[in-house]
């Protein structure tokens, strides 16, 4: 049996503080395999029906890349142009995705038509497929930052369009496209904090007793 002392707890805690989200990386490329690593340890999350959903893509070709940042300048445009006054000025201030400067580039995506696991658990909320690659994701940003590495969430995208340049099959739903490396930084608080656009609030602020 394994177990777990006091100081790998207190160590773990720190984990999940000092974790962020990544958009400023240091040139310096990841080391071999790295990627595949952590796609590893991200299979073994939980997942509905022990189904698996999550399908990775790893993103290296230039053109594909490119495509990708592109994709993302045109969303953040027409985001920004949601927001108006002291708001838009702000959000324009923000950095909001690390694409060209992360040496890793790995779209994750939901296999909805996968019948790994045989329905178990989806019938009433088939969106659980969905959940469970999220789940897989979570176990992904918190191993690579044990590793050193950060991770950066971009969903300033269009899906369909991540799609096309990614051309993967129709029944795989876009989750996620994250830019991995190390950080140029680390910090315990979240960037968007520091920027002043959102602060982090406490449990008690989420939690209802009934
Ligand atoms: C589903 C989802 C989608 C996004 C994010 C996260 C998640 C969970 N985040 C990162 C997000 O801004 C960040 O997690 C919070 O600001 C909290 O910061 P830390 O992750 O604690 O550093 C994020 N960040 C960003 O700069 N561009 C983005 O498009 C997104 N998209």
């Amino acid at each position: 049996m394994v177990e777990f002392d006091d100081t790998f707890r207190q160590h773990l805690r720190e984990l999940f503080v000092w974790r962020r989200d990544v958009r400023r990386f240091r040139s310096d490329p990841l080391p071999e395999g790295a990627i595949e690593r952590l796609i590893e340890t991200a299979c073994l999350s939980p997942s509905v029906g022990l189904s698996q959903p999550w399908r990775f893509v790893t993103v290296d070709d230039a053109a594909r890349r490119r495509a990708v940042t592109d994709d993302f300048k045109a969303c953040n445009a027409d985001a920004l142009n949601c927001y108006f006054g002291d708001r838009a000025a702000r959000y324009a201030t923000l950095k909001l995705s690390g694409l060209d400067q992360a040496p890793g580039h790995l779209a994750v995506f939901a296999d909805k038509a996968s019948s790994i696991g045989h329905g178990l658990g989806r019938a009433t909320m088939p969106e659980t497929t969905e959940y469970s690659v999220v789940a897989a994701i979570t176990a992904m940003w918190l191993s690579a930052r044990a590793d050193g590495i950060g991770i950066g969430w971009v969903s300033i995208l269009s899906p369909d369009r991540i799609h096309a340049i990614l051309d993967v099959p129709h029944s795989w739903k876009f989750i996620a496209y994250l830019c991995i490396g190390y950080p140029e930084a680390e910090c315990d608080r979240p960037e968007l904090e520091q920027a002043k656009w959102e602060h982090r609030r406490g449990a008690d602020e989420f939690t209802l007793r009934r």
